[in-house]
């Protein structure tokens, strides 16, 4: 089954989350069900750029071929990869290689090859991004996940994300619960500037999560990759 590939890259590090610092290659879909307003992915979804259909040995092909031996974690995001049921043969064919894979996704979508996945990140997103976030679906993954490596973790813009952090956090208490500063510069490239608003950012947002008794057993992290290497693409 083919599955739209958007790019191949790494080895680099997983920036954000569950398994931040982690190397790993990323396998990035094209096609969203959502549009945030603030994506920092919008080519995989707005028609900018064109994704390539490829088969299951095509990507773990490329895979090998960008990164060598040089890995045996593979982190596949998107836009939404779970719009792509031929993703469940891709894990198994990484599995086999010996790789452990990750998963991103914003959990609209259920797939049952998600049960595969070492590393489920579920993103539900806050109204700063103008979608709306389907509970029963939301409630349905995190019960379909229980027992499995999951953790959720909620981009923050403003104080009324940070109010729907804490319902997201209340609601999954046993999940594990990342904050993550949200990126409100995805055009610019100038990194100093972008620097220096992400670090007055996190710790605002480290400020908000110190005074909140409900987020006691909160994490909260940056992008890693956008404090390195600002909005360049393909790291
Ligand atoms: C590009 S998305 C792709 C996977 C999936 N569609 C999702 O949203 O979870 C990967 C991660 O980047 C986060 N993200 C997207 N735009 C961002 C921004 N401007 N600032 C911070 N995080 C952002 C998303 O919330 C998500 O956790
Ligand atoms: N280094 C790095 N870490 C990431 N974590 C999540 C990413 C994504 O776009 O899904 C991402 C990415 O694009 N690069
Ligand atoms: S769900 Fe993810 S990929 Fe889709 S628009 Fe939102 S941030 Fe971008
Ligand atoms: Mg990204």
């Amino acid at each position: 089954m083919k599955v739209p590939v958007m790019e191949v890259f790494g080895p680099t590090i997983q920036g954000e989350g569950m398994v931040i610092g982690q190397k790993t290659m990323f396998v990035r879909t094209g096609g969203c069900d959502y549009s945030c307003s603030w994506c920092d992915s919008s080519f995989t979804w707005d028609g900018t750029l064109r994704s390539q259909l490829m088969n299951v040995n095509e990507i773990i092909r490329k895979l090998e071929e960008v990164g060598g031996e040089r890995f045996s974690h593979v982190t596949i995001s998107g836009g939404n990869p779970a719009l792509h049921k031929g993703i469940g043969e891709l894990v198994e064919a990484c599995h086999q290689k010996g790789w452990k894979v990750a998963i991103e996704t914003q959990g609209s979508i259920w797939q049952n090859w998600m049960m595969l996945v070492d590393d489920v990140t579920i993103s539900p997103k806050p109204p700063s991004s103008n979608m709306e976030t389907d509970f029963e679906k939301l409630d349905y993954y995190i019960e379909q996940l229980t027992g499995h490596n999951v953790s959720l973790k909620v981009v923050v813009f403003n104080d009324q994300d940070f109010t729907y952090a804490k319902m997201i956090h209340k609601r999954y208490p046993s999940v594990p619960f990342f904050l993550q500063i949200g990126n409100n510069s995805v055009e610019t490239d100038d990194n100093e500037t972008l620097l220096s608003n992400l670090l007055n950012r996190y710790e605002w947002l480290i400020e908000k999560t110190t005074e909140s008794v409900s987020m006691n057993n909160a994490r909260v992290l940056p992008q890693l990759h956008t404090l390195l290497w600002g909005n360049k693409r393909g790291v």
